[in-house]
């Protein structure tokens, strides 16, 4: 295909397109004659924050309909958007994790095939497959994201990039303000941990509050209005998660959003799906191994749909049997004897783990170096094991018996490190997309001198995950930010 133009404009330095962002500044636009408020191109700088998650039971089967377990987990996403003057028509992508940096001229890009009435889709849309159409619209202006880069680096970036134009050119308007879109990560990517939907929940909720369609978060906002603002971030969400790996079944994004732990369950994709949130997850003690070796979740899901094709009455089995362990898992993690704390509450759980690997594994979605993770628990007696997300590589998650010593545990992470694993330490049941407007945080500052202003400079040298914790996240050392706002959607 010969190449097209597109007028694509790539920037340098990061400072000169922060040379002239104005603060609660006025723009003296013309207004489109809409009901809702367009944006100021002055708007403050603000962020948005989305967590990663575990699947605890149901990966895949999830997919083709049937229930899964899944709980956000505290590694999180952080999205600076700030806005540009007036005179500056572009709007760019910083993805520093993933070495991405591109602009686009705003004007360049195909507005008209969105907002065409016969495709136009508003913010509160339930919107369950792409078009092809404006697939295809937005396709010339990836050609040139990362173009000297190998084919597999662009890949990323490319999923990435479609992602943010795809829920751009859907939600936003060809009015609106020049922008930096700035995002870091502390979460590992394509270690099956919810990185794509965490930054596509980031992005749904940053455009969506650019075009003034979500109110608060703020304390007394009444619980229904809470949950009508996630269940439009987390649908649009899905979207964007649609963009980064074609067949998502959308428990990801879900859990994301709205954070704590989910039961999920999409039989018809034309419908939203039904989600029963577990306000009470427990607390379970669970070890999270990264394999290090790479996977595609696009690969996967695909693997178990040809699988399907192949042998429709043998996958289908193996499915229903995942989806009888998830809602057994369901139950009895909900039962009112359910003691996180005791051997037989956590053995009953385990067990049904150990089944749902071998279930995936049976899908043909494990990895060597994920078994090789549960014949090490297994031979050191302290849990149960299985890999969780996707799989061919990425996480697994141990589930540990009460009182295993600690000389036991430093043992097996020992051989795990000599092994090239990772360990991690994470919280399950954690806030999901939060809100820090403006993006001031008081970092031990004195309540009179109003906090430290994150700008895009600070943002990006804030020194690996620490430092980007530190500086901006949701936790500070002494507890919870109260700087970042959460939709409350608990009765
Ligand atoms: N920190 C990040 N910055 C930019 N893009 C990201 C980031 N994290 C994830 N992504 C996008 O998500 C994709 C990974 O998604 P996926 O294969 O589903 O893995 P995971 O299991 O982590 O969700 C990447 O290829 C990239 O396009
Ligand atoms: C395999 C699947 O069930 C989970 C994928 O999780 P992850 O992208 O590996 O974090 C796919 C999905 O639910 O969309």
């Amino acid at each position: 295909m010969p190449p097209r133009t597109n007028g694509h404009v790539r920037v340098g330095g990061i400072t000169e397109d922060l040379e002239d962002i104005h603060l609660n500044g006025t723009n003296g636009r013309k207004r489109m004659p809409s009901k809702r408020k367009l944006s100021s191109p002055m708007m403050p700088a603000f962020m948005v924050s989305a967590p990663a998650k575990v699947i605890l039971f149901g990966e895949h089967a999830v997919v083709h309909g049937k229930a899964a377990i899944a709980a956000s987990i505290s590694l999180r996403s952080y999205l600076l958007v700030t806005a540009l003057s007036k005179s500056k028509r572009t709007v760019s992508l910083r993805f520093p994790d993933i070495n991405l940096s591109h602009t686009w001229n705003l004007d360049d890009l195909p507005w008209g095939a969105f907002s065409h009435p016969s495709r136009k889709k508003r913010y509160y849309d339930l919107v369950t497959e792409l078009d092809p159409e404006l697939i295809d619209a937005i396709e010339p202006h990836l050609e040139n994201v990362s173009e000297r880069a190998p084919e597999d680096i662009r890949r990323v970036h490319r999923n990435s990039a479609s992602c943010f134009l795809y829920l751009l050119l859907s939600l936003g308007h060809q009015q609106l303000p020049g922008c930096l879109y700035t995002l870091r990560s502390t979460i590992p990517i394509g270690a099956g941990l919810g990185s794509s939907a965490s930054i596509a929940v980031c992005l749904a909720a940053a455009l969506l509050k650019q075009i003034h369609t979500l109110s608060g978060p703020h304390e007394d906002q009444p619980p229904d209005e809470a949950r009508l603002n996630i269940e439009r971030i987390n649908r649009w969400a899905f979207v964007g998660e649609m963009c980064i790996h074609g067949n998502p079944s959308g428990v990801d994004n879900t859990v994301s959003t709205q954070g704590k732990a989910v039961v999920f369950q999409r039989t018809d994709y034309s419908k939203p799906p039904r989600v029963e949130p577990l306000w009470n997850f427990p607390e379970l003690p669970l070890l999270l191994v990264n394999t290090k070796q790479a996977k595609s979740t696009m690969a996967e899901v695909a693997k178990v749909a040809a699988l399907k094709r192949e042998h429709p009455e043998i996958t289908e089995s193996i499915l229903a049997a995942i989806d009888t362990v998830s809602k057994s898992a369901a139950e009895l993690i909900g039962h009112e004897d359910f003691d996180s704390e005791e051997l037989a509450s956590l053995e009953k759980v385990g067990k049904l783990m150990t089944i749902n690997h071998g279930l995936l594994v049976a899908l043909g979605v494990s990895h060597p170096r994920l078994d090789r993770i549960r014949e090490l628990v297994d031979h050191e007696g302290i849990g149960w094991t299985k890999l969780t997300g996707a799989g061919g590589g990425g996480c697994a998650i141990t589930l540990l018996k009460p009182g295993v010593s600690h000389e036991r545990l430093k043992s097996l992470e020992k051989i795990l490190d000599d092994e090239g694993y990772e360990k991690f330490e994470a919280t399950l049941g954690c806030d999901g997309i939060g809100v820090l407007e403006p993006a001031v945080i008081r970092n031990g500052i004195e309540d009179d001198q109003g906090g430290e202003e994150i700008d895009q400079e600070k943002f990006l040298n804030a020194d690996g995950i620490e430092g980007v914790e530190e500086l901006v996240g949701v936790h500070g050392q002494d507890g919870p930010r109260e700087a970042w706002k959460f939709w409350r959607v608990e009765d």
